[in-house]
């Protein structure tokens, strides 16, 4: 018997939730939410690394590849300050909702790989077009939830979330071409782990709407395991709603995961980041992850290839991937030989 085991019961009302055992992969080879070279690499750097294979090494998970979104757009000048590149970011967002929104119906858990942070909003937009009741689970260094008026860099990435919750709307200027967007998502639904760098406007928001956040103190004081814990009961009593969680790679540590764009030291241990996501598995409710951020043509070899072991190690935790093991499925025994010698 097994006394590490820690069975998780399940305390939804009627439905009963049991882990998707379908995914679907979609990748998003887009930086232009972001400064730096090399984030849109990224897609084809977690496949050439192997991550369909690990995925599909997974104890009964079908994986489906729905390819890249295509991210290429005209530039045009949208004319709305502080606002970097916004008719593109547009363009990639309304193709990558109407994208995730297939995987969902298609019965998938929908893995998008970005590409940057901006993304989310189109992968949020698309899951709540097939789950309205879905809850978001942010987990970054950053808040991402700055306005053009209120962010120091002009990057979208820094902005994903101001622009997907509805309650934010009047902060917001006009927004040309983004009226693919259903903005329905409450800021209610919205919970943060892993923040430590969260600009001052940041900070008054998460105040200001009494968003949950486990940030890097929180995480030390009480532990991954009450910290996400803490989030999904505060986000959703009953246990009932489908989950989104939005996983930028620089909320882990930047010794662990060096190469992404605006890294910050003192984050999650890899070891963190997996437990979170076996906690998130197994209550059965994941239906959508986003793994975003990650820069390959940041720092050297061994920087690239940690960086994306770690992203492929926690979508594997998510997947269902168990680190005690898998016995090999509809066999009963060990392999005996066919000239048994005696020993
Ligand atoms: N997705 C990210 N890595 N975002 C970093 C955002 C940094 C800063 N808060 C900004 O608004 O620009
Ligand atoms: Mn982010
Ligand atoms: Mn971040």
């Amino acid at each position: 018997m097994n006394l590490c085991r820690v069975f998780v019961r399940n305390m939804s009302q009627g439905k009963k939730w049991q882990p998707l055992k379908k995914v679907g992969v979609v990748g998003v080879p887009f930086e232009k939410g972001q400064k730096k070279y090399g984030v849109s690499v990224a897609p084809a750097a977690l496949r050439s690394a192997g991550l369909l294979e690990a995925l599909r090494e997974i104890d009964d998970l079908d994986v489906k590849d729905y390819g890249d979104i295509d991210t290429s757009s005209p530039e045009l000048d949208l004319h709305v300050k502080n606002m970097d590149h916004l008719s593109m970011v547009s363009n990639c967002n309304k193709r990558l909702s109407e994208q995730v929104t297939q995987v969902l119906k298609d019965d998938r858990i929908a893995v998008t790989i970005g590409g940057d942070h901006s993304i989310g909003v189109g992968t949020v937009d698309g899951h709540q077009k097939v789950n309205k009741d879905m809850i978001l689970i942010w987990v970054d260094a950053h808040a991402d939830i700055n306005t053009n008026k209120t962010s120091d860099s002009g990057s979208v990435h820094g902005m994903p979330v101001a622009l997907l919750v509805k309650e934010f709307s009047h902060y917001w200027p006009y927004l040309p071409t983004f009226e693919w967007q259903d903005l329905v998502f409450s800021i209610k639904s919205l919970g943060y782990i892993g923040l430590r760098s969260v600009d001052q406007y940041e900070r008054l928001a998460i105040q200001k709407f009494n968003v949950p956040c486990c940030a890097m103190e929180d995480i030390d004081e009480n532990g991954i395991k009450n910290s996400i814990q803490y989030i999904l009961k505060t986000l959703d009593p009953t246990n009932s709603r489908p989950i989104h969680v939005s996983f930028d790679i620089d909320s882990v540590d930047a010794l662990e995961a060096p190469s992404t764009g605006t890294a910050v030291r003192g984050g999650l241990t890899l070891r963190e980041a997996i437990k979170m996501m076996e906690i998130i598995h197994a209550t059965g409710r994941l239906r959508a992850i986003d793994l975003v951020e990650i820069n390959p043509a940041i720092g050297n070899e061994n920087d690239r290839k940690r960086t994306i072991d770690a992203g492929i190690s926690v979508l594997k935790a998510a997947l269902g991937f168990s680190r005690r093991g898998t016995a090999p499925r509809g066999v009963p025994d060990l392999p005996v030989q066919d000239n048994t010698t005696k020993r």
